[in-house]
């Protein structure tokens, strides 16, 4: 996929929401449990109900790795029923991964190619060798982690360096990067006040924005300055989407949420 294409999809659904797929057996309702595969079950049960309000969905790949083996391949499941019935969904495997280069491709060839996920998520601090396997492949994305949405981030992404905060030499020195066109940034929707610096940095760039929900982050605050000509945002929630309720009715009423979110994003939308 190509970010115009992204951007495409935005315009049409008036949206530039992700729904996070992190799926918790505890927290899924009872009747699932019974069948073959309850994780699978749950995802196309929340993506049929939500794919026309949202324009992208990130499976948290922790919560299928868990599960060992079946975890994986109810993860393989879901990707292919998005990219076969949805094809137009951004897909995001937030999965933080980043090693030396050899075992960095590895990583790509695996999301990439085996799971055609459309981007992962990659942490940055291993430095150029251990990102540039991923920018090799052509439409595909690497979102990496500038400045994260938990209250620990502030421990060493905030750092003062000697030219800036460690995010901010992050955010710059990825941009000389080979392909860095095909870069984005985590930005955690709790961190609010950093949107005008960093649209400084990176104006063009897509964001991905967690911590909107559960995490307490602010939509309004974020648009605020993060917003770009291209909107250039992709606003995730996933447990305030998942388990709005834990009945049979679970599926309504996650479309319910997203909705709620997709029309105050319209809304924003409407005033760019
Ligand atoms: O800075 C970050 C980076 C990633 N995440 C992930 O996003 C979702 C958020 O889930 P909610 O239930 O909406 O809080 C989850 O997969 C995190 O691992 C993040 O929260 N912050």
């Amino acid at each position: 996929m190509t970010t115009q294409q992204l951007y495409e999809q935005i315009k049409r659904k008036k949206s530039f929401l992700c729904i996070g797929l992190d799926v918790d057996l505890d927290k899924i309702p009872q009747h699932l449990l019974a069948t073959e595969d309850p994780i699978f079950e749950f995802n196309k049960a929340i993506i049929d109900a939500t794919h026309d309000v949202c324009v992208s969905y990130k499976p948290n790949t922790a919560f299928y790795e868990a599960y060992g083996l079946k975890g994986w391949q109810s993860l393989e499941k879901t990707i292919r029923y998005i990219n076969e019935k949805y094809p137009e969904i951004f897909t995001i495997a937030d999965a933080k991964r980043g090693d030396i280069g050899n075992t960095s491709s590895m990583y790509a060839k695996a999301f990439f190619e085996d799971l055609q996920f459309d981007s992962v998520t990659v942490a940055p601090y291993m430095g150029r060798d251990s990102v540039e396997p991923f920018l090799q492949y052509k439409d595909k994305f690497t979102i990496l982690l500038a400045l994260t949405s938990n209250d620990s981030s502030s421990e060493f992404q905030l750092l003062k360096t000697d030219h800036d905060e460690l995010y901010k030499e992050v955010l710059r020195k990825s941009k000389t990067w080979k392909n860095s066109n095909q870069l984005m940034y985590v930005v955690g929707a709790t961190r609010a006040e950093y949107f005008r610096e960093i649209r400084k940095i990176v104006p063009d760039s897509f964001l991905l924005v967690p911590g909107v929900g559960a995490q307490g982050g602010s939509l309004i605050d974020v648009c605020k300055y993060g917003l770009n000509k291209k909107v250039g945002l992709l606003i995730n929630s996933s447990r305030g989407i998942l388990y709005a309720s834990d009945k049979e009715d679970f599926a309504e009423k996650a479309r319910f949420e997203a909705l709620k979110l997709q029309r105050e994003m319209q809304i924003i939308y409407e005033k760019l």
